[in-house]
């Protein structure tokens, strides 16, 4: 492993300071210069299962003159609730927490987002910084300001475009990461190898099981080149006019498939099914070639995620989609592939081509 730090800039815009993505190892030291002298204090957001890493960093930073403190919220999707949030802001409250403050996301996708959320929402906005320690969160969530909480009737239906101070994405911090999770960021991975980057694709193909580890020849390539992706993308279209409508591949289903389990099943497996079914949309749309459409199936399936889902869900999954965030009014909207790295949107799709596709994913 180098020591070397990987920076990745991301641009500023509608008013937001431009900032950095650092991967690398033991970034411990890069928080102070983030948070700056002007903050007296600071609140750690991070879940159960990280309540070590968040009292060691909370150390650090009171031996540097800071007063911080920890606010322990649940694992998980259970941690992206609006009671989760209340409580967020009951103790930011009693602290006197001000706007020179600031708060640390520390954890995967479901924490950072949530921690972003408050950060958005206290005092209507004060700096936070993202410490993703999952692999999604590294390549995907921690990155692009997009924060929020989910609500029953949808996934991320409330929240706010709020980018980070700065993300730290500490490669040591994936060593504790099980399994299972683990995979479930390589799908946001695949999908930035689909949308925008190819080698991506060819460098999981090479040995898929390798893929599946940290440890992997390819670890640090990988989430280098999908972080570039998306900070490419957000760099442009922070608030998602347009062309960051394409970080959605896969999400318009996948986010049904969430809500329909209730918020129970990892992100990335339910996207890994949504893109299978985006594929198919877009090969029976006469859009995608074959080809390109079956690797979807292939290169997912190669690293242990799932493909199909429950035949009988199909009236659930498809009125939670008309609520999904790229529907305009009645028009239902996906994101395609008209090949490999293009991109483009299907509106309004006919029924019986939606029906198609979904059977293709649940035969
Ligand atoms: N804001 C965005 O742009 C964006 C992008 C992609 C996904 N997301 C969101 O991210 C969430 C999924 O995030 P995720 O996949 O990172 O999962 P997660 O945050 O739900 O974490 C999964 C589990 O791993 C645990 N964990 C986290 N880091 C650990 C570590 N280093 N060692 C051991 N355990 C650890 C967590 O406590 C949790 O139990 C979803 O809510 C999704 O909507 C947001
Ligand atoms: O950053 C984006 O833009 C994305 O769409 C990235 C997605 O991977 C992520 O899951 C995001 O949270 C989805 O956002 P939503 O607006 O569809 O809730
Ligand atoms: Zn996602």
């Amino acid at each position: 492993m180098t020591d070397q730090i990987v920076r990745i800039q991301v641009a500023g815009s509608d008013g937001h300071a431009p900032y950095e993505v650092l991967i690398g190892h033991q970034l411990l030291g890069e928080l102070a210069p983030l948070i700056g002298p002007q903050a007296k204090r600071v609140a750690i957001i991070h879940p159960e299962a990280l309540e070590a890493t968040g009292e060691a960093i909370r150390e650090d930073l009171v031996d540097q003159g800071y007063e911080a403190i920890v606010l322990q919220v649940p694992n998980a999707e259970d941690a992206k609730s609006v009671e989760v949030a209340a409580y967020c802001w009951s103790v930011l409250g009693q602290t006197g927490f001000t706007r020179s403050d600031v708060i640390i996301g520390l954890g995967g996708g479901s924490t950072t987002d949530l921690a972003g959320f408050v950060a958005a929402t206290w005092l209507r906005g004060v700096r936070w910084i993202s410490v993703p320690t999952t692999l999604l969160g590294m390549v995907d969530a921690a990155v692009g300001g997009k924060t929020g909480i989910n609500i029953a009737e949808g996934k991320n239906m409330v929240g706010a475009f709020h980018p980070p101070a700065g993300v730290l994405a500490d490669l040591g911090t994936l060593e504790t990461l099980g399994k299972h999770d683990y995979v479930s960021g390589l799908a946001e991975v695949i999908k930035a190898g689909f949308i925008a980057d190819p080698v991506i694709l060819d460098l999981i193909e090479q040995d898929p099981a390798a893929a599946t580890a940290p440890s992997g020849p390819h670890t640090l390539e990988l989430i280098r080149r999908a972080i570039q992706v998306k900070a490419d993308v957000v760099s442009g279209d922070l608030k998602e006019s347009g062309r960051r409508e394409i970080l959605n591949y896969g999400h318009t289903l996948g986010h049904a498939i969430e809500r329909n389990e209730r918020y129970k099943w990892r992100h990335g497996a339910a996207i890994s099914i949504g893109m299978v079914f985006a594929a198919e949309l877009g090969r029976l749309a006469g859009r995608l070639d074959d080809a390109t459409a079956d690797r979807h199936r292939t290169v997912l399936a190669s690293v242990g995620l799932p493909l199909s889902y429950r035949a009988d869900a199909w009236p659930k999954l498809l009125d939670a989609m008309k609520i999904d965030k790229k529907s305009r009014g009645d028009l239902l909207r996906f994101i395609v592939l008209d090949g490999l790295a293009k991109t483009s949107v299907l509106e309004g799709p006919d029924p019986s081509l939606l029906v198609a596709a979904y059977a293709e994913v649940s035969g």
